[in-house]
């Protein structure tokens, strides 16, 4: 199982579970995931969830292979599992704690501002490399990264795509706090834990009431992504960086007008 699904105690924890892979996101994995949080919603056992990879890596984002199968065919991105899976993440009514060890790139940085209480271990590193594969921020990064974090800051990070460490994360209000990588997942599960036996419905209304004024940007800053990245998907330019990756050299660029 590549993703771990649990419900204990009121808490439905996710964890990914591909180390041999870094927690590349597969297509089926971010299905699991959809599914699992679309359960969730409806489902009085769970009061909070909790988001956790491993103590030396949260994931590589999106798996760079299926990323060179899917791109060609094409079709709907709302069809695609990484979207019922970002959606079904974003428009969730309950509670969500994430805990990030080791490595968070791409959607796995991207994700973290669609939840509530994000913590980090000090062996944490957080990158948005959309740019350097050819690619262009998703789910509402462009847009959620530079409130968190003020322009310049998100351009730094959206453009230059380079790792930032839990200090900077904290820094710039990515996250809430920096544990030591061995506390960290009995942190989180506590603050989950704080949060199931709170009133489910006072957190529910706050949590609509703390998203409702970007409710409505988000949702038009994630349809204006998408257009984009659908199409550079199967560009040129992100064939070579997904080409290079997996070839073990740095990526040409300078071909490309
Ligand atoms: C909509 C979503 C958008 C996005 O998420 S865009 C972001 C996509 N992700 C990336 O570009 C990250 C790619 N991966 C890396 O940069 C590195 O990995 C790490 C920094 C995460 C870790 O580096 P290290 O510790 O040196 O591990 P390693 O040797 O690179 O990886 C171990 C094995 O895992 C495979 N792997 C790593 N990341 C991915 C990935 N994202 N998709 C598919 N496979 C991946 C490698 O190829 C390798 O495999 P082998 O052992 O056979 O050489």
């Amino acid at each position: 199982m590549e993703i771990l699904s649990s419900i204990q105690n009121g808490i439905l924890t996710l964890e990914f579970n591909r180390p041999e892979r870094k927690n590349a996101i597969t297509a089926a994995m971010y299905q699991s995931m959809a599914d699992a949080l679309t359960a969730a919603e409806t489902d009085t056992a769970v009061r909070a969830i909790l988001l956790v990879g491993k103590p030396e890596i949260f994931t590589a984002g999106n798996d760079l292979e299926d990323f060179m199968k899917t791109a060609p065919a094409g079709g709907a991105i709302e069809d695609r599992s990484v979207y019922k899976f970002m959606m079904a993440l974003s428009g969730a009514t309950k509670p969500i704690v994430a805990a990030v060890a080791g490595n968070a790139v791409g959607i796995g940085t991207t994700l973290l501002m669609h939840c509530d209480l994000v913590y980090a271990a000090d062996n944490a590193k957080f990158s948005m490399p959309f740019v350097q594969l050819g690619l262009c921020p998703e789910f509402a990064s462009s847009l959620l990264l530079t409130q968190i974090a003020g322009y310049p800051r998100a351009a730094e990070k959206l453009m230059l795509g380079e790792a930032f460490g839990a200090q900077e994360a904290l820094e710039m209000g990515l996250i809430s706090k920096v544990l030591p990588v061995d506390a960290l997942r009995a942190f989180a599960e506590g603050q989950a834990a704080k949060l199931v036996a709170l009133p489910a419905s006072s957190i529910r209304v706050t949590k609509e009431l703390m998203k409702a004024a970007r409710k409505a940007p988000t949702s038009v800053a994630i349809a204006a992504e998408n257009i984009h990245f659908g199409k550079m998907l199967s560009s040129p330019e992100a064939k070579e960086a997904f080409m290079a990756f997996f070839q073990k050299r740095k990526p040409d660029f300078t071909q490309f007008a």
